[in-house]
């Protein structure tokens, strides 16, 4: 099943048709933070978004007339505060989230989650009014919880559709790639690590052992690879000292992920990318796994396929992790 696995790209091949088919509006909520601009700018270049809404509650004007200027087609529009928000999202084809506040060292993403929760409840409430079709992407942490509470909001509005919102894990895969093709001397481009679960320490699982191309290392070193994948962003929060967490990374990963969904939604075949959702391929409600995407948004989860002892063990100490943090989502929503 993996080795239909392809790279999903950055932007979209230049394309001249205007077809409606080509034709996408994307908004950005929290477009004018650290992940939101550089984010915002890779989605200006990719051909297959005519309209870009930047959503914030500061600096979203400046952003847009600095971005607007970029020779490319498609149409920057700034939205600032509350009130602008139904307009920023409505109609929006796709809606990327990474809204929020980031962690400082010493945090977990856990610790986000007074501040991000109310946010993303906000920001799911009007994408149901506006924009009920629009395949929702949400970077904001913690991922394994502010996934489900978009998804109980959205709910409680009688728009909800599994197939169409996301937490956006696909910057642990790039690091995988990554990590794996520095280890090995091999060109990152060519290595695919899948990597399931969800998006925080234990929950991270990267599966090695379904490498493209295939690769093996002692036992000490495929620990300490793990590891590294899984506290990445860790890594990367403490080297910023205090300045946030990872940014430009997420940006590019966040491109790739929005630049799948806008594939999958103009036909193109054997899109997939992975993504954290709504899941029955384990025991956790929410899991992500590499999904083929489509014109609805998933369109099939590939699953967990086949897991070495130790990616068993990995996913065994995620699954009550997972259960933790979706809990925390959903009893916040229905509160
Ligand atoms: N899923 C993933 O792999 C990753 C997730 N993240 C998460 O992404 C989030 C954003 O990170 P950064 O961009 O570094 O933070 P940032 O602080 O630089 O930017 C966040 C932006 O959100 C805006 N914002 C705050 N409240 C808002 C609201 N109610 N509506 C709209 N916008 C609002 C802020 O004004 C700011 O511009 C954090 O929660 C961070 O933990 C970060 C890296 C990777
Ligand atoms: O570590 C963080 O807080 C930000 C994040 O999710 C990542 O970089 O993977």
């Amino acid at each position: 099943m993996f080795s239909r696995l392809v790279r999903p790209t950055l932007v979209s091949a230049r394309n001249f048709s205007t077809s409606k088919q080509n034709n996408f509006k994307v908004a950005v909520a929290g477009a004018s933070g650290g992940i939101g601009q550089p984010l915002s700018l890779l989605l200006k270049i990719n051909p297959l978004v005519t309209e870009l809404s930047l959503y914030d509650i500061v600096h979203t004007v400046g952003v847009a007339a600095d971005l607007s200027h970029i020779e490319t087609v498609g149409k920057v529009k700034g939205f600032n505060g509350p009130d602008t928000l139904l307009d920023a999202f409505r109609n929006a084809d796709v809606i990327i989230i990474p809204a929020g506040v980031p962690r400082k060292p010493g945090m977990t993403r856990d610790d986000l989650f007074n501040t991000n929760a109310g946010i993303v409840r906000d920001l799911a409430k009007a994408a149901a009014e506006v924009a009920p079709k629009a395949l929702i992407g949400i970077i904001t942490n913690p991922v394994n919880s502010t996934v489900p509470i978009a998804c109980e909001i959205l709910k409680q509005a009688g728009k909800f559709d599994p197939n169409r919102v996301f937490g956006v894990t696909s910057l642990d895969i790039v690091r995988a790639n990554t990590f794996i093709a520095e280890a090995k001397g091999l060109n990152p481009k060519d290595v695919n690590i899948p990597v399931i679960g969800g998006h925080s320490g234990v929950t991270i699982i990267p599966l090695i052992s379904r490498a493209t191309p295939s690769v093996s290392f002692p036992e000490d070193q495929l620990k300490a690879l793990t590891g590294r994948i899984q506290e990445a962003g860790t890594e990367v929060v403490k080297a910023k000292a205090g300045a946030g967490s990872a940014t430009l990374s997420m940006a590019y990963a966040g491109a790739r992920f929005a630049n799948s969904l806008l594939r999958g939604l103009k036909g193109e075949s054997n899109v997939i990318e992975p993504a954290y959702v709504v899941s029955d391929v384990t025991e956790s409600e929410y899991f992500s796994t590499p999904l083929l995407l489509g014109k609805n948004g998933l369109e099939k989860n590939l699953g967990l396929g086949k897991l070495s002892d130790y990616e068993q063990e990995l996913l065994k100490a995620a699954i009550p992790e997972l259960k933790k943090n979706i809990k925390a989502g959903v009893d916040f929503a229905t509160k």
